[in-house]
């Protein structure tokens, strides 16, 4: 855990509240602080070591960012992180909960989505037809956040309710006029809204976004943004992975940065940009 993301005790102690203090010291007030932790996570395939003894935090309510150079282990993190990979060792904690070694699904039941790019069968599908399997596949008992979840039998209605979520959440992302479109005629940015608005769809409370810009137009990419940043507003928090470092230094407040496996440094973009370890890692990395 580094000293940026983890306030000295004392910030909390100046508070003059013991209870704090002591709430702060058992854990329960950095979780709910931090919901995600991650704790000497380490993978290796065969001679490589991916990732080796990554600790970090994710604050709440927060864009993070997740930066490193070519091959610094941030995909494999972000694997690790939502239970597409085993760690050898090393712990995820996501609200308080140890979640190391879940299946994705789990994952995501329990309110940590990454987006995916469409996969090549939902092509076929309109992206009314993919909204509608969201939520089935991943977390379909939680409503989208402005509307009361409601507890029905009646299977119809709730698929009247899905689909009036849907058509929210496509409104949200501007892209309910393209709803009846087929998933594989839409253009790359579209295609990142579409897997925002699918992962939502789901209501989690963290987002996890690999490289949601790549490939992406810049009036596109300014949509996107204004929707991540007015849902970080509503209170969600996002860890982004992202190679366009101007990107991640205009949007995010904190970034974490990854050199061979393990975190180097993190701070306030500011911190980041005149870290002299940074800018050699990148050098040395060639990029
Ligand atoms: N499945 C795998 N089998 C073997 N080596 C792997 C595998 N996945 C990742 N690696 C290696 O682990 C290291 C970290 O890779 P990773 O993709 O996590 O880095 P990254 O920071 O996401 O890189 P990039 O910015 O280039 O996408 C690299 O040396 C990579 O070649």
């Amino acid at each position: 855990m580094s000293d940026a993301a983890n306030p000295p005790v004392d910030d909390v102690a100046n508070e003059g509240n013991d209870d704090a203090l002591g709430a702060f010291a058992s854990g329960v007030e950095t979780t709910e602080q931090f919901p995600l932790q991650v704790e000497g996570l380490r993978k290796s395939f065969g001679g490589i070591t991916a990732v080796d003894g990554a600790s970090f935090e994710v604050e709440a309510g927060t864009l993070t960012g997740l930066i490193g150079p070519n091959g610094a282990g941030k995909s494999t993190t972000f694997n690790l992180i939502t239970g597409m990979l085993k760690p050898d060792s090393g712990t995820v904690t996501f609200n308080g909960e140890d979640i190391t070694g879940l299946e994705p699904h789990e994952i995501a039941n329990r309110g940590m989505v990454r987006t995916f790019q469409i996969a090549r069968e939902l092509s076929d599908m309109t992206v009314l037809e993919n909204m509608m399997l969201a939520p089935k596949q991943q977390r379909g008992e939680k409503l989208w956040r402005s509307v009361a979840p409601v507890v029905r039998d009646d299977v119809r209605e709730q698929e009247e309710e899905l689909l009036e979520r849907v058509w929210e959440v496509l409104d949200f992302f501007d892209i309910d006029h393209i709803a009846h479109e087929y998933a594989g005629n839409l253009s790359g940015g579209q295609r990142k809204l579409l897997e925002m608005a699918r992962a939502l769809l789901t209501d989690p409370d963290m987002l996890l976004l690999d490289e949601p810009f790549a490939g992406v137009n810049p009036t596109l990419e300014k949509k996107l943004l204004t929707h991540i940043h007015e849902l970080r507003e509503q209170g969600y928090t996002f860890l982004l992975v992202e190679h366009d470092m101007d990107l991640i230094m205009n949007n995010c407040e904190h970034v974490i940065v990854l050199h061979q496996g393990k975190v180097l440094t993190e701070g306030t973009p500011d911190d980041i940009r005149s870290n002299e370890d940074v800018i050699e890692a990148y050098l040395g990395g060639n990029v």
